[in-house]
This record gives structure tokens, C-alpha cells and sequence, in this order.
């Protein structure tokens, strides 16, 4: 039975993957960090990791990025892998996962879900034949109102994926309100609505002359990130030190 401290455990998903955990028989939840107050989720809560006085195999968070600094330094310490599923992280925190994966295991994905993970390999293709032909690219993201980061982690690393596939050539735009110029060839546009309860849409939009394609992925319900999370947790307890993706975790 996989140990699993659920680092983010009173917010949205931090309830969905508790539900979840709670019927899976190869994983149990041993402790929760949030600074929310929560009801009772049958398993002992503190307010940070260095409070936490209970031991496990691997930390899956869905927190803030505020709390990305401090996980780091408890996973280097105590050697407990990390699936860290957070968004919205800045290019220095980038950097300080990408140092600390050389002392402990650490699995971060923008998205969990197998249809995203997918879609970032479909999109990369797309780029190559259809960028590469002139066509425009565009990413349009919605997301409920509760959302604190934009654009999206997912809408990121789709962009990542098609730059990649073009050699690195192009800048995202994320903003046009204060432009008077035309479209820039080489550029990813990423648009971002907020409303309501929609759990997550991402439209990859590939226009050319006279034709479009656009890719869209849907998610339904939170659960799709949930089951992903739990698998990324029992793939990565006990896995030595290094960067790992989804890309390990499933089959594409
Ligand atoms: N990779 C993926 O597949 C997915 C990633 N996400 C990402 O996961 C993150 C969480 O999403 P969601 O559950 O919807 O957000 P919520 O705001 O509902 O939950 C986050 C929880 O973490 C708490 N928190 C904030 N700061 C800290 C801290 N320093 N230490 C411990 N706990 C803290 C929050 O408390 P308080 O409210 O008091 O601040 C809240 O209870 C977001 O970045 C989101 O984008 C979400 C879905 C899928
Ligand atoms: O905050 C969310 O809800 C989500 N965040 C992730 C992101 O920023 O891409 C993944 C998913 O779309 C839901």
C-alpha cells in the first residue's frame, strides 16, 4: 500500500482525490497540509509540511505556488518524491524544480488527464506539418471562476509542445489589448476566459488560408485529474531522484 501526503487537501481537488483515494485499495491518504480549514477527511491535517509528523511513500499537491518553495525543500530533505501538479509557478520556481529533481523524484504535469497528454503529443504534430506550411496557431483556454493563474498550465504547455516542434522560433502572446500591429507570423496567441463551473477547455486552433483545424479537448469532471494524480503517485513512490511526465505514468 502506497503512503500519500495529499499537500493542498481542503481545496477542490484537494476533496475530489480524497473521495477517490478512499476506493482505491493500492493507495491510502496518511495526512493532509492545508492553510484552509477543512472538515473532517478522515486523515490528520496540518497547516505545512514541517508540522507533518507522519511519514510517506510520495506528496501529491494541488495547492498555490506559494506553497512550491517550501515542498521542495521538505521533498529534498526527507527524500519523499513529489507529483506536483500546481500551476501558474514562476520561471525561477521552473528552475528550482528542475534543480531540486537532481535529489529527489519529482513528476510535474500541467495536466493529469490522459486526453491532454495525448493532445500535447497530437499538437506537436500538427505544428510541424501545418505550422511549418503558414499556418497561424492559437490556443483558447475557459475555466471556472476560481481560477487564480492565467493562462492555463495546460495552455502553456501545449504552446511548449508546438514550439518545440518548430525548434523554438516562437513567442506567446498573451495580450493584444495594447497593440496597433498585425498578427506576428512567428507568434502562439493564448486567450483566457473565466466563468462559472467549467472545469477546463482547451481549443488548439491551426489557420490557414481558406481552412482551419482546431483541436479541442474537454474535461468533464476533476475526477479525470484525480485519476491521474493517483496513478502518477503509485508510478513515482519509490522512483530515484530525476524529472519525470505523464509520458512515464501512460501509454500514448
Ligand atoms: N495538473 C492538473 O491536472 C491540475 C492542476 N490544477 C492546479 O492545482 C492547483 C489547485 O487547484 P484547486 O484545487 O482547484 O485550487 P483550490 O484553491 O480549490 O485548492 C488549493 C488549496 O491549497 C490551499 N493552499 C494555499 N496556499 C497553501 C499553502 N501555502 N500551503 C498549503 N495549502 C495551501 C488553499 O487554501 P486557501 O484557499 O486558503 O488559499 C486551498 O485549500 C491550481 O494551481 C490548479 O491550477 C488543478 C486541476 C488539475
Ligand atoms: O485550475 C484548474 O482547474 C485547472 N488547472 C490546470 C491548468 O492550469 O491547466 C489543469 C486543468 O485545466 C484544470
Amino acid at each position: 500500500m502506497v503512503k500519500m501526503i495529499m499537500h493542498g487537501c481542503c481545496g477542490a481537488m484537494g476533496h475530489v482525490i480524497t473521495g477517490l483515494a478512499a476506493e482505491d485499495g493500492e493507495i491510502r491518504i496518511v495526512a493532509g497540509i492545508d492553510v484552509r480549514e477543512g472538515t473532517d477527511l478522515g486523515y490528520p491535517v496540518f497547516t505545512s509540511l514541517d508540522q507533518c509528523s507522519v511519514e510517506a511513500d510520495v506528496i501529491v499537491d494541488f495547492a498555490s505556488p506559494k506553497a512550491v518553495d517550501g515542498l521542495l525543500a521538505y521533498s529534498c530533505k526527507k527524500q519523499v518524491p513529489v507529483v506536483l501538479c500546481t500551476t501558474g509557478l514562476s520561471k525561477e520556481q521552473l528552475a528550482a524544480v528542475e534543480k531540486a529533481s537532481q535529489v529527489t523524484a519529482i513528476l510535474r504535469s500541467a495536466n493529469m488527464s490522459l486526453g491532454v497528454n495525448l493532445l500535447l503529443k497530437l499538437v506537436s504534430d500538427a505544428a510541424r506539418v501545418l505550422a511549418g506550411s503558414g499556418f497561424d496557431m492559437e490556443i483558447v483556454e475557459k475555466h471556472h471562476n476560481q481560477k487564480v493563474d492565467a493562462p492555463s498550465g495546460t495552455a502553456l504547455a501545449l504552446a511548449d509542445s508546438m514550439n518545440q516542434a518548430m525548434d523554438g522560433q516562437y513567442a506567446y502572446t498573451c495580450d493584444r489589448s495594447t497593440r496597433r500591429e498585425k498578427r506576428n507570423p512567428k507568434e502562439i496567441g493564448i486567450s483566457s476566459v473565466r466563468g462559472g463551473s467549467i472545469v477546463g477547455e482547451h481549443d488548439v486552433i491551426f489557420a490557414g488560408r481558406d481552412e482551419v483545424l482546431t483541436l479541442s479537448h474537454t474535461a468533464y469532471s476533476k475526477a479525470i485529474f484525480a485519476k491521474g494524480a493517483l496513478e502518477a503517485a503509485k508510478f513515482l513512490a519509490g522512483k530515484k531522484p530525476g524529472m519525470y511526465s505523464m509520458t512515464d505514468v501512460v501509454d500514448l
